[in-house]
């Protein structure tokens, strides 16, 4: 079946026909048939190089051969046990090592549910009740957060999602981006501030990238008003080096939430931070948490060998950074908009001067996004369809991979 005539059945059956709304591309999304590599093949025939790996976590590329053989190894073992396995104790080692501000982690299975336990985990060692998040900040599909959400929920025009009760969201206030003083004049105002809830760099909207010395106010502002900091690192995770935004800006949050690579493409969550917190989570404290599927084996199995390359090939980090550089260099002399990237993380904005804040993404041109979106389909590459999604580079990306979504770039652009 054509992808076409898949979407009008998935329609029949589910809602937008979709299972997740990013993926509802007008007037039909292609359907993938298989993967690998860098590259995406449809059910149509078709091939893209992929500039969007699921959102994230694929940095290996598609069905990299250390992880794949991770998956089957632990498959070959049985999928689900609902006891301890021994690793869930790798894993967790290795997020306690490779971060100075996680003394101990709980596995879960999105990034969803990590944000939603870590700021349950801030209610409860705080005894407080607001939260603050950031405007266009995205941190899942929760009902504390979704309030001036990013990605699909700023895509779809349902920032606020309905269905959520107000008495809820009463609770969560928002400042926007790179403005510390808001920050200070909210919580100086506002005693009752359980945590600061942010994505160090802004994936959903962007990558939309911290002012120097703004991850450090919050920190300091955040502690001066007994407020917890939570880094929603469930994008920059892995993703901008081994350490996280925390690391590479030497900004220690109270807590911190992870997702995408550390599940190594299966579904994964983790949320983490100092351990007189996170002790207080079940069942050695009171802040209840628990699931199923949580520390799921093939996901753990899929993930630990994922942060093991990446351990073994640091140098791939400096790669992936050269090679968004060769791409933004294709852009330089583009009539208008911005291009902003941060190691492999990089989007064009139409919109003259690089976004600071959600304010400013929403200033972009979204029609002239959506036909340079479709023209880089054309050109086979598959990036994000919104100007408020990020782009991703992976390891599977090569040389000349690069140059022909720096080609597209160029063509696309100046058409
Ligand atoms: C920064 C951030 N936090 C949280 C989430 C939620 O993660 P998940 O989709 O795994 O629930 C996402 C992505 O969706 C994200 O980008
Ligand atoms: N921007 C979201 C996650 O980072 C996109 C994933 C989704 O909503 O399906």
């Amino acid at each position: 079946m054509k992808s076409s005539d898949l979407f009008s059945r998935a329609k029949q059956l589910m809602p937008g026909g979709v299972s997740s709304p990013v993926r509802a591309i007008r007037p039909y999304p292609f359907y993938v048939e298989r993967a690998a590599g860098s590259r995406l093949m449809t059910v149509d025939g078709m091939e893209f190089i992929d500039c969007c790996l699921g959102y994230g976590p694929l940095i290996l590329g598609h069905a990299h051969p250390d992880v794949r053989d991770a998956i089957v190894r632990q498959v070959e073992k049985g999928w689900l046990y609902g006891t301890p396995t021994p690793l869930e104790i790798d894993l967790a080692a290795r997020i306690v090592d490779d971060h100075p501000a996680v003394g101990m982690v709980r596995f879960v299975s999105s990034g969803s549910e990590a944000t939603m336990a870590a700021i349950r985990a801030a209610r409860g060692y705080t005894g407080k009740q607001d939260i603050v998040k950031v405007e266009g900040g995205f941190h899942g599909a929760h009902d504390a957060v979704l309030v001036k959400a990013g990605s699909g929920a700023t895509t779809l025009g349902v920032p606020d999602s309905a269905g959520v009760l107000a008495d809820v969201v009463a609770h969560t206030r928002q400042v926007p981006y790179n403005d510390p003083e808001a920050l200070e004049t909210l919580l100086a105002g506002n005693e009752d501030v359980a945590a600061f809830i942010v994505e160090p760099i802004m994936g959903n909207i962007g990558p939309v990238l911290p002012e120097d010395g703004y991850l450090a106010d919050i920190r300091e502002i955040t502690a001066a008003h007994d407020t917890l900091l939570i880094f929603d690192e469930v994008i920059t995770g892995y993703r901008v080096g081994i350490g996280g935004a925390q690391v590479r800006y030497g900004v220690k949050p109270d807590l911190a939430t992870f997702g995408k690579i550390i599940g190594g493409g299966l579904p994964i969550g983790a949320f983490g931070g100092r351990r007189d917190i996170m002790e207080l989570v079940a069942p050695s404290g009171p802040v209840y948490q628990a699931g199923t599927f949580s520390g799921n084996p093939a996901s753990l199995a899929a993930g630990y060998a994922t942060l093991c390359w990446l351990h073994t090939h640091p140098e791939v980090y400096q790669h992936l950074d050269e090679a968004a550089r060769a791409i933004e260099e294709a852009t330089v002399d583009a009539q208008r908009g911005s291009f902003v990237r941060t190691g492999s993380l990089f989007k064009h904005f139409f919109r003259e001067a690089p976004p600071r804040n959600y304010r400013d993404v929403q200033e972009c041109d979204r029609e002239a996004f959506s036909r340079f979106w479709k023209a880089m389909l054309d050109a086979g590459v598959f990036l994000p369809p919104s100007q408020f999604e990020t782009n991703f580079l992976s390891t599977a990306h090569s040389r000349s991979d690069i140059e022909k979504i720096a080609d597209a770039y160029r063509s696309c652009l100046f058409a």
